[in-house]
């Protein structure tokens, strides 16, 4: 099996303040997770605001250096003591999708420079392979290179927009795509085909998602595996079925809770009087 991902003891400590009241956060504390499959998975890690989502999702994508600890991705040391992959191998590895997709392009620069500008820099291809791995990524966002050429990012919806995100991280061919918050920027009613084409991926491109949201339903709806956290630490992880139904943690249960249909249909009945 493959180990598609894994932290060992990752701990992230920021140090807030100056000499004389000197604060350290433990944004990650001591988090482990392991999720080893022979098939792509998606990933949710839920949980709520300040509990270290976004902070896990910028360790594995190399924005922040873990205090201590290490992440491996599809066997590979990414985060931390002993990561091994050059830049350009890691960005083959592993690419974000982030919360906000209008702040991902420039008003003043069409958005398709920057797929271009991917497949050159970032896959190492030439003009002619760029010009066709751009026509293939935006085609399986289910968008037409023709359409999308020459257009700013203001041209376009939020989903669209989002969408366009998806194709970019797919150019170098990932094999973990970490999306932080990825729908919740779009319209309510377009959010499923965002999630709906992270399936698709999983399962006819073979790529996996490290999927951060507040959402437990979509986590629910797409996930294979779900990491719950709570003040930095992972207090409930396990496939999703599992925790979503049956959770052991009192935190996962209150998170369950607070949203009211949800929560009373995935939670276990009581069993009936005999
Ligand atoms: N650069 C930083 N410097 C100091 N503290 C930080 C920094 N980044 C995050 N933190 C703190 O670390 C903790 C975890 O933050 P993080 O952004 O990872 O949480 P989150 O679960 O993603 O929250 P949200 O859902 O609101 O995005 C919070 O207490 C936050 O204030």
């Amino acid at each position: 099996m493959t180990i598609i991902l894994k932290t060992e003891g990752l701990n992230k400590v920021y140090r807030q303040g100056g000499l004389v009241r000197a604060r350290q956060i433990h944004a990650l504390n001591e988090v482990n997770i392991t999720v080893e499959s022979d098939k792509p998975v998606v990933i949710a890690v839920v949980g709520e605001s300040g509990s270290g989502k976004t902070t896990l999702a910028k360790t594995l994508l190399r924005l922040e250096t873990p205090t201590s600890g290490r992440a491996i991705v599809y066997d590979s040391v990414v985060a931390g003591k002993g990561a091994t992959p050059s830049r350009r191998e890691f960005l083959g590895l592993v690419q974000p999708i982030f919360q906000n997709p209008f702040e991902a392009f420039s008003r003043y620069r069409p958005v398709d420079a920057y797929l271009h500008e991917t497949a050159r820099r970032v896959a190492g291809m030439d003009e002619s392979q760029a010009e066709a791995a751009v026509a293939e990524a935006l085609h399986s966002v289910g968008l037409d290179a023709v359409e999308v050429r020459g257009k700013y990012s203001g041209q376009f919806s939020g989903g669209e927009l989002q969408r366009i995100s998806v194709a970019r991280a797919l150019i170098p061919q990932p094999r973990l795509i970490v999306a932080d918050e990825p729908v919740s920027m779009i319209d309510a009613s377009r959010r499923m085909i965002i999630i709906n084409l992270f399936k698709r991926l999983r399962d006819e491109q073979g790529r996996s998602f490290l999927y951060i949201t507040h959402d437990l339903a979509t986590a629910y709806y797409i996930s294979d595996f779900v990491a719950v956290m709570n003040k930095g630490q992972v207090v409930e992880f396990g496939p999703a079925r599992q925790v979503m139904s049956d959770p052991q943690h009192a935190y996962t249960r209150l998170l369950l809770d607070s949203i009211p249909t949800i929560g009373s249909r995935w939670r276990p009945r009581a069993p009936a009087a005999a």
